[in-house]
């Protein structure tokens, strides 16, 4: 880790690049960055058949056989002529004398069909000199004439019958596969039937993918004190390989110049694109920016863009290569890599532009946004009466899985402040997105994963949104989800959820889960109390930290009783969730807070109880006899569900 010193040098440092720093509207950003690039496709090279699933057809190719090679028969049956069948009825079959062969596939014939004879063949069997037709065994009987053995056909053939000429499928020289044709298992089949065993495709573009940051790790290994997994290589290589790259994979690098230096000249000297992610913002910004200037020309095009997510976005073109740096946060690299990078890997693979989808949905709350910039904002749908409802994530650049769990996205404006709730928004997909079966808003709980894998294994998708237990009633109550998950505490009444219920909802009792004060196991500041008895004695221990909950959550309404109107120092850290204040206690940045069991089980904390929460779901009637809805009822009713709750430390409603 860098010293004070070090840290403050780099921050003025970045301050002066400011003045470097020219945010560009995206549109403008793209248009610089690829007139830059040569965007045709990479040049050829022949793979094997197997080999060539997935790439991309370079040169046109022509069948090198018929298909089939001969003519054959496509029924099992008898080779004859036509004109001796004219007039058979079952009243007066016409008779042929059998030749001594039967074609079965792969056999040469060697006896010619004369008039009067018929020669047994089986399906795919080659139709021998002399037959025009065959026709299928169920049509005629078999008997010992008196010349040797004979057929009896019951109605008549027309010329051709039953037979697949030579070349009717794939005819020699013709063109099969067109350059610029995604090659999939369809294709592979039909140059296979042509004797093709080789493909020319389009040369995969060779992506070199390197993380910056001194807190990276890879995943797999173990997470120091402020060390953070390495997930942008890890999309970025499936998602070039997605679309038509060859990732490289160079690796995790320090925030320190030469040896960064030296990663990107290799990967120059190896790759067709560079992709680097982290360090190209303020603070530690200039790193990346300063060795892209000295590569070669003509260097930095872009750096700034004047998007959400995706500001501090540097495009460089280094000798017809591109090399750009993607922002460190997760959400915000992997957003301005689909939208700057994967037209450009895709072009060099020759394939066409992505298809993308849009519809249309109603915006379900409302949505700030910075002025300034186009903002992106990631949404999940559902179905609601009258349409889409897209509901923002709300959980920012930084978050992991924002692109994962996102059906798609809407832009708000540069120019506006926001966007209003029940504004129309068109929403474009990401994948292939339709809206799940079954839409839980609200407070997310644990205990829940136990009830949605027994759907899951029913095949019904569920969706969960995290919205906290207020949103989750407000979205129950405009009819936007099927379950809104709940410990809504009523402080005059003592009691959860029911007093919160509207016309049009009913309660379905959910589980309940203990919630306590949690301390690092061995502290004896804590040991051997009961909750009530931590709290007073660590309001009244200045030395002690508390980290407290955000404003209107249960657990906080809780605890605001047991203070009684006491402030201990920590009482303006809220985080929002059992987990961070767990993660809080663990750490040391604080020495108390109050938490469900489980989470408290899971960080290995020492736990007192004070008092069950109760979650519950608010369901609105009207969609109360949706499939999936009463499989849900039936799910958490099963009692291989109740033992995995109770498994998990839950209790049941009483
Ligand atoms: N004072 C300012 N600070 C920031 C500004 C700004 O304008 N002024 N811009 C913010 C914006 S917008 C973004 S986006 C981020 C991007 O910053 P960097 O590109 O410099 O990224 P880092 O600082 O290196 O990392 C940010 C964040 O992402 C995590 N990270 C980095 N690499 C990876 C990886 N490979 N896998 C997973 N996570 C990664 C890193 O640990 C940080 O948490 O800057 C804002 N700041
Ligand atoms: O541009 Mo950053 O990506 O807003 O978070």
């Amino acid at each position: 880790m860098p010293d004070t010193t070090d840290l403050l040098d780099r921050i003025r440092r970045a301050a002066r690049q400011e003045q470097f720093l020219h945010v560009l509207p995206a549109g403008e950003a793209t248009a610089r960055f690829r007139a830059a690039l040569d965007l045709r496709p990479l040049p050829a090279e022949t793979v094997p058949l197997a080999a060539s699933l997935g790439r991309v057809v370079a040169e046109g190719m022509a069948a090198l056989a018929d298909a089939p090679p001969f003519d054959r028969a496509s029924v099992d049956g008898f080779a004859l002529r036509a004109a001796d069948t004219a007039g058979a009825t079952e009243a007066a079959p016409r008779r042929f004398r059998l030749n001594a062969e039967l074609l079965a596939c792969g056999t040469a014939p060697a006896i010619e069909v004369a008039p009067g004879t018929a020669t047994a063949i089986a399906t795919g069997g080659v139709i021998p000199r002399g037959a025009d037709a065959v026709v299928m065994i169920e049509h005629t009987r078999c008997e010992e004439g008196e010349a040797g053995p004979e057929m009896l056909l019951a109605r008549p053939a027309a010329p051709g019958q039953s037979i697949a000429f030579a070349g009717s499928d794939i005819a020699r020289g013709e063109t099969l596969l067109r350059a610029g044709t995604l090659v999939t298992s369809r294709e592979i089949g039909m140059l296979a039937a042509a004797g093709l065993d080789a493909v020319p495709v389009v040369r995969r573009p060779r992506v070199a993918v390197l993380s910056t940051g001194d807190e990276l790790v890879p995943p797999g290994s173990a997470l120091p004190q402020g060390g953070i997994y390495d997930s942008n290589a890890a999309i970025l290589c499936a998602a070039i390989a997605e679309h038509g790259g060859e990732p490289v994979p160079m690796g995790i690098f320090r925030d320190e110049e030469a040896a960064l230096e030296e990663a990107v000249r290799a990967a120059l000297a190896q790759a067709d694109l560079v992709v680097m992610s982290g360090g190209t913002s303020k603070g530690a910004g200039d790193v990346s920016h300063r060795i892209l200037s000295r590569l070669g020309p003509p260097g930095i095009l872009v750096h700034g863009v004047a998007l959400k997510p995706g500001k501090p976005l540097c495009l460089a073109v280094v000798e017809a290569r591109p090399v750009v740096v993607l922002p460190g946060f997760p959400t915000s690299a992997v957003f301005t890599f689909q939208e700057f990078v994967v037209p450009v890997i895709r072009a060099l693979a020759g394939l066409p532009a992505r298809e993308e989808a849009e519809v249309a949905a109603r915006l379900a709350v409302r949505t700030p946004s910075e002025l300034g910039r186009t903002e992106y904002v990631m949404v999940s749908l559902s179905e609601a009466e009258g349409g889409l409802r897209a509901f923002p994530l709300g959980k920012g650049s930084g978050s992991v899985t924002a692109f994962s769990q996102a059906d798609g996205f809407f832009a708000i404006p540069a120019l506006d402040a926001g966007a209003e709730a029940g504004a129309s928004v068109q929403v474009r997909l990401i994948g292939a997105a339709h809206p799940p079966d079954l839409t839980i808003i609200g407070s997310h709980d644990l205990g829940l994963d136990a009830v949605l894998e027994v759907l899951a294994a029913e095949g019904i998708r569920a969706r969960t949104l995290a919205v906290g237990s207020l949103g989750g009633l407000a979205a129950a109550k405009r009819g936007e989800c099927d379950l809104a998950g709940a410990h809504l505490l009523d402080p005059k009444t003592g009691t959860y959820n029911a007093p919160f219920l509207a016309p049009g909802l009913r309660l379905v009792p959910g589980w309940r889960r203990m919630q306590g004060v949690v301390h690092r196991r061995g502290d004896p500041r804590f040991e051997g109390l009961t909750g009530e008895e931590a709290v007073r004695r660590a309001a009244a221990d200045p030395a002690l930290l508390l980290v407290n909950r955000n404003a209107g959550s249960g657990t906080r309404i809780l605890l605001d009783g047991l203070l009684q109107g006491a402030r201990p120092p920590g009482h303006a850290n809220q985080p929002k969730s059992h987990n961070a204040v767990a993660a809080a206690v663990a750490q040391g940045r604080a020495d108390w807070g109050v938490a469900i069991a489980t989470v408290a089980a899971a960080y290995d904390l020492g736990f007192l109880p004070l008092a069950e929460e109760h979650y519950d779901f608010f369901l609105p009637e009207a969609r109360a006899e949706r499939p999936a809805v009463r499989a849900f009822l039936a799910a958490i009713a099963m009692p291989a569900v109740q033992a995995r709750l109770a498994a998990l430390g839950f209790s049941p409603p009483s």
